[in-house]
């Protein structure tokens, strides 16, 4: 697929009070791609992920396909097709897992729409609580899921959104092993003709699932490549262990 499709960052900068977070990076997240965004505790991952939502103000450029998103209401940006989730889910606990579904779903759709009477459950939600694993559930209130099954149900509403861009901020935080598997296998269903940006410190679920890696450092790009070359680059090295090491082994953890 083409880069044009997918994330392109060029020279963001976020200052906050003359401290700035995010100095001059860019980025190319072709369509396609499984990124993960990885640095040290204070890098500037979420800042970058909130500048592209359009939660912070920021200079440079962020274009998602033929749209610049600077400068854009949060709300447009995620018309675009712009989706994130946070690293505590919010769902709506009281609701069903359908109920959380359609609503996210009749947020695209416009209030003229939600307001006609459907009959039976939409395609784009069945096809979400399927991709999700969710199809067993639908009828449960979202308070009573697992906490892994909660992180998938968010992203099965950014997928009934139709959001072609997914930004997830660290979602395996706090998963059993058997979830972050089956988060890699779902990562790897909705990237297929989606663009997906991982904030995660969880390494052993990098190495597993990450396709490229972006790593940050003070608010720069530090390093770039595959899990392999990032791993064997010794100023990442450097940030994470305090020193290079000869064999080649990764970075042990990200905090
Ligand atoms: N609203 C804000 N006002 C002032 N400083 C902020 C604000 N948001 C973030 N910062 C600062 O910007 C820097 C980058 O923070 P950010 O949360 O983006 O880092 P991060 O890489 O996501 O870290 P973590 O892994 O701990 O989540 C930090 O020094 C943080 O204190």
């Amino acid at each position: 697929m083409s880069e044009l499709d997918g994330l392109l960052i060029r020279d963001l900068r976020v200052s906050f009070d003359g401290f700035t977070a995010v100095d001059g990076v860019s980025l190319t997240v072709p369509s396609g791609d499984i990124r993960f965004l990885i640095g040290p505790n204070g890098a500037g991952k979420t800042t970058l992920v909130d500048a592209v939502t359009g939660l912070v103000r920021a200079t440079g450029s962020v274009r998602f396909g033929t749209h610049e998103l600077l400068g854009r209401p949060v709300h447009r940006i995620s018309r675009l097709g712009v989706g994130r989730t946070f690293q505590t889910a919010t769902v709506f606990e009281e609701l069903s897992v359908l109920q959380n579904l359609d609503i996210a779903a009749g947020a695209r759709r416009g209030w003229a729409i939600l307001a006609r009477r459907r009959r039976g459950v939409p395609d784009e939600v069945a096809a979400a609580l399927d991709t999700i694993g969710l199809a067993g559930h639908a009828e449960q209130p979202a308070g009573t899921l697992a906490h892994g099954q909660k992180q998938w149900l968010e992203i099965g509403m950014l997928l009934v959104q139709d959001a072609k861009l997914l930004l997830l901020d660290e979602p395996v935080a706090g998963m059993s092993h058997e979830e972050r598997d089956a988060t890699g296998a779902l990562l790897e269903t909705v990237s297929r003709d989606r663009t997906v940006v991982v904030i995660e410190h969880d390494m052993d679920f990098l190495r597993r699932f990450a396709r490229t890696v972006t790593v940050l450092h003070a608010g720069r790009v530090l390093s770039e490549g595959t899990v392999a070359q990032v791993q064997a680059d010794p100023r990442v090295q450097e940030v994470y262990l305090g020193h290079p090491v000869d064999t080649g082994s990764a970075p042990s953890g990200g905090e």
